[in-house]
């Protein structure tokens, strides 16, 4: 008999409603036909939530992420909000929650599916069997480092305009390190080798970056291997040969850029799933979070065509490092992969001269009914 497995749903703004009501029809599938029991809540996240309280995640959202098993999240944000003030807006609630959870380390696989390998804007010989794991430092790094703000430059009379726009890139050598194991840790089940990327060159924190991942790698895991990359270098390298890379491990903002031009070699955003993970939890389950790459996407939302996978490989990996239903996470990957080889493709996934695309709640459907078979 399996455990009972709490779950907060927090689907937040545009096309996150529409990509998470697929994945609660693959959480109904689980919990209907392999035993697992699942208890469900559902909150606001992001704008929603501001439109309901005011604030992108109230205190009792927080309260309850903190105490669940794994956090599922669509995406935030969206023209509305564009007008807020910064300290409202709906990125502010994703961050809390990723800060306040302590989710440091942010795992953002990009695998080609071998039927869309003809499909990414690189060459099918470039990225066809890809398989990389970009672990992104996700708490600290210029997203939050102090001092931060726009300020007036009132003794800088050269200074047109008068502001000055500051953020802070800040390191600590324990930050450093603790995301450093979670990559090796990753690198050992998988193909054993790591690049650490960083800015060396220029800066300090790179440097500093450099030396402690050096250190964690001597002292604990010399038998993986470790190379390191400056940042921009690493994504020329990420478009030239990507599958040279087992694990890239890399701070926050170079790494929320890596992973979205990882997304492209896997054929569309609306592909790449991740988990955000912190440190284990009484239960021994580590704090988590799990949600697409992918934003809100404006653009498209309401329209009943977003793709759905991402959302629903994020669920996957739930699955794999919440739970530990290791043979359900390989069955839920399988049955995606299953539904994309029949050819059936949401409209992110069509070529100009591709046939009719389903739309996100026919993709969810056929995912399921692939589990069936
Ligand atoms: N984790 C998050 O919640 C998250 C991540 C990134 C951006 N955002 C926010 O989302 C808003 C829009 O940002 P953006 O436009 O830069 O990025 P985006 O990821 O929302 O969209 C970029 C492009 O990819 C397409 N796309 C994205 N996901 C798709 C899917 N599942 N299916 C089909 N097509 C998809 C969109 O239509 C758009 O053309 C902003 O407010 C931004 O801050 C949120
Ligand atoms: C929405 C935004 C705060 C977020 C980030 O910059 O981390 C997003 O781009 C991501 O990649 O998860
Ligand atoms: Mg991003």
């Amino acid at each position: 008999m399996s455990d009972r497995y709490s779950l907060l749903i927090l689907p937040g703004d545009g096309i996150g409603p529409e990509v998470m009501a697929e994945v609660v029809k693959v959480i109904d599938w689980f919990a209907a036909n392999r035993g697992m029991e699942f208890d469900v809540s559902h909150d606001l996240v992001g704008g929603a939530a501001y439109d309901a309280h005011g604030a992108p995640l109230s205190d009792a959202t927080m309260a309850r992420a903190q105490a669940v098993d794994a956090v599922l999240l669509g995406a935030v944000g969206g023209p509305k909000y564009d007008a807020l003030d910064f300290s409202v807006k709906p990125e502010r609630g994703l961050l809390r929650l990723r800060k306040e959870m302590d989710l440091f380390a942010n795992l953002r696989p990009a695998q080609c599916f071998d039927a869309l390998a003809d499909f990414s804007s690189l060459k099918r010989e470039v990225v066809a069997g890809l398989d990389i794991l970009i672990v992104r430092e996700l708490t600290s790094g210029i997203y939050f480092g102090e001092p931060r703000g726009i300020h007036s430059d009132d003794n800088n009379p050269d200074n047109e305009g008068g502001r000055v726009g500051i953020n802070t890139q800040r390191y600590t050598s324990g930050e450093i390190r603790r995301v450093a194991r979670s990559a090796f840790e990753l690198a050992r089940k998988r193909g054993n080798r790591v690049c650490s990327m960083e800015k060396a060159n220029v800066m300090e924190s790179g440097i500093l970056w450099r030396e402690e991942v050096t250190w964690v790698h001597q002292q604990e895991y010399p038998d993986v291997e470790l190379s390191h990359m400056y940042a921009d270098n690493g994504a020329m390298q990420l478009v030239r040969n990507p599958r040279q890379f087992d694990v890239i491990v890399t701070d926050n903002l170079f790494g929320d850029i890596l992973s979205d031009a990882a997304a492209m070699l896997t054929g569309s955003l609306g592909m790449l799933p991740s988990a955000s993970l912190g440190a284990p939890m009484a239960n021994g389950r580590p704090k988590a979070l799990y949600e697409p790459v992918h934003g809100s996407a404006p653009d498209i939302a309401g329209q009943g065509m977003a793709n759905p996978i991402a959302c629903i490989l994020s669920f996957a990996m739930a699955l794999r490092y919440s739970f530990g239903e290791l043979a359900a996470a390989d069955a839920l990957e399988a049955a995606v992969e299953r539904v994309l080889a029949d050819g059936v493709r949401t409209a992110d996934l069509m070529t100009p001269e591709g046939g009719r695309p389903v739309g996100t709640a026919e993709m969810g459907d056929r995912i399921v009914a692939a589990l069936e078979a």
